[in-house]
């Protein structure tokens, strides 16, 4: 699913209002239509509704939605907020409407004053104040108006986005002042604000909702982020050769785990190995040796001639993908060791956990990171390398930047990993769990990753299959285990039914 700007909905809504065609204010009755089902569907008649509606398009859907209550039988009450005596056409179009059906008795237009209505436990507040229009944070009476909506025990379902909310940057928003939704019905598309953790208390829980804006222009509407979907994955996933060979198949080479955190390197080996990559060679300090080998007969363990730390660069030669980082360790020897890697290595790389936190530590190392290079920090990762960021917008904006300039593929890691291309795009990951915030979970990914580059996918492709496929592993894991015990291990186990799955 693309997402797209507020200016390109705009000119969707143009381009099928022009060519399906279908009148402005008929989209908006079509869209009011699909709103109104699906508060049906939850809430019965019995349900007294409070609606509030702005001077905009977002106001115009909640008058339709209004009379399309109340000719339901619902007891609607309904504040329009006119105080600029300018309401947009089709939500002037709407208010005459709803006058003239009679059916909705409690109606108030406020121009001046506002008696806030009580809002009780049972009430059900449609909140149509701003949608995708809202340009800046709310102040003055609509900011009141929120806070007092947020403060009353009434559920609320914003139609679009919950008000206040701005669709792409609230870097600089003001928080007390967004409503705090229980159901958001956004129309047709999710908006980027959607993506981002600290804005879900707001969007409570989300349904999608079809309104049949013209396929042919979203196909044709180049869109910067792209949330994937099932279909988009399907076709990316390379049918084995009937005559493959290990040799074929891909030679890994992982460079992880010092003392103390060899664990980490048998998580990313073995999830390496489930991944499907034909042979892996580990290169790990001398300490892990017996465990590596005990832990995982599979693999080549090839060892670092110090005892406890990474400190010896390998020849990558023979190699068809380096994954580099887990559980490293930071100390001066392996970060010296880990530069000279990244740039003697001539196959693709991931690079990972402490790999990152070293380059965090030295930033004007990140200057000469090798063009395509994949890595994948978490925020605090992230924000090691390249400064805090105040929210997860700035942090995306900076990730998309830092792409474009050293040429890499970044995958921020959360709740909806961002994939950030080395051309701008950025591409949301949907599979994925909270059970799989748990340690080792990016050992995972990163051996998932390397894998699929050595079996050949180019760096997008085994990102973005990587990361699918490390979500919906988790998801089978939590539906089997249940999030709470998830660990990364249980990842690991469930990649072979993710990649059945996808490979069906
Ligand atoms: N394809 C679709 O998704 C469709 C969506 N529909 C609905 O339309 C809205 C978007 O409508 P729009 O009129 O563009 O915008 P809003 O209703 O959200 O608000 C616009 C008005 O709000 C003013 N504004 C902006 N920021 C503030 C603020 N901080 N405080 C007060 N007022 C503000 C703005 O004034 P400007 O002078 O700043 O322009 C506008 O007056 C979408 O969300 C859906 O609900 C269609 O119904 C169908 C197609
Ligand atoms: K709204």
């Amino acid at each position: 699913m693309k997402i797209f700007t507020s200016a390109q909905i705009r000119e969707l809504d143009k381009y099928t209002i022009d060519n399906e065609p279908v009148k402005s204010i008929d989209l908006m009755e079509r869209a009011s239509r699909a709103i109104t089902r699906a508060i049906t569907e939850e809430w019965s008649n019995e349900t007294p509704v409070v609606v509030f509606a702005g001077p905009g398009n977002n106001g115009g859907d909640a008058l339709a939605v209004s009379r399309m209550l109340a000719e339901a039988g619902y007891k609607t009450t309904v504040y329009l907020f006119n105080i600029s005596s300018h309401l947009s056409e089709d939500c002037a179009t709407n208010k005459a409407r709803l006058i003239e059906s009679k059916k909705v008795r409690d109606f108030t237009e406020v121009t001046l004053e506002f008696d806030p209505p009580k809002l009780e436990a049972g009430t059900l507040v449609v909140d149509g104040l701003f949608g995708a229009g809202l340009n800046k944070p709310l102040a003055g009476g609509f900011a009141s108006l929120v806070k007092y909506i947020n403060a009353s025990p009434a559920k609320v379902v914003s139609i679009d986005m919950p008000s206040g909310l701005i669709p792409e940057d609230n870097t600089y928003n003001v928080r007390a002042n967004i409503i705090r939704a229980d159901l958001t019905l956004t129309l047709q598309n999710k908006k980027l604000a959607f993506m981002f953790p600290e804005n879900q208390p707001f969007i409570g829980r989300l349904k999608v909702l079809d309104i049949r804006i013209s396929q042919e222009a979203m196909d044709a509407t180049e869109a910067q982020y792209t949330i994937l979907e099932e279909n988009m994955i399907r076709p990316l996933i390379k049918k084995r050769n009937p005559f493959a060979h290990k040799g074929n198949m891909g030679h890994a080479l992982l460079i992880a785990g010092n003392y103390g955190m060899g664990g980490a390197a048998i998580l990313a080996t073995k999830a390496c190995f489930r991944a499907g990559a034909g042979k892996v060679t580990v290169h790990t300090p001398r300490y892990n040796n017996v465990m590596m080998q005990i832990s995982v007969p599979e693999a080549v363990v090839q060892l670092d001639k110090e005892e406890t730390a990474f400190t010896e660069p390998v020849d990558t030669e023979d190699f068809d993908a380096l994954g580099i980082g887990p559980g490293l360790g930071q100390s001066e020897p392996t970060s010296i060791a880990l530069i000279a890697q990244l740039r003697r290595a001539n196959c693709p790389i991931v690079a990972d956990a402490d790999a990152l936190n070293i380059l965090g530590n030295r930033r004007a190392w990140i200057q000469q990171l090798p063009k395509g290079i994949i890595m994948t920090p978490h925020p605090k990762e992230f924000d090691r390398m390249n400064g805090n960021s105040a929210d997860s917008y700035e942090r995306l904006s900076k990730a998309v930047s830092t792409a474009k300039h050293l040429q890499a593929y970044i995958l921020l890691k959360g709740h909806y990993s961002a994939l950030c291309l080395p051309d701008g795009h950025v591409i949301f990951n949907p599979t994925g769990n909270a059970g799989m915030a748990t340690a080792g979970s990016g050992d995972v990914l990163t051996g998932i990753i390397t894998a699929l580059l050595a079996r050949g996918y180019k760096q997008a492709e085994a990102c973005i299959l990587g990361m699918y496929l490390h979500g919906l592993a988790g998801d089978l894991a939590a539906k089997k285990l249940g999030m709470e015990s998830l660990m990364a291990g249980d990842i690991i186990e469930h990649i072979p039914a993710a990649f059945n799955y996808l490979s069906e």
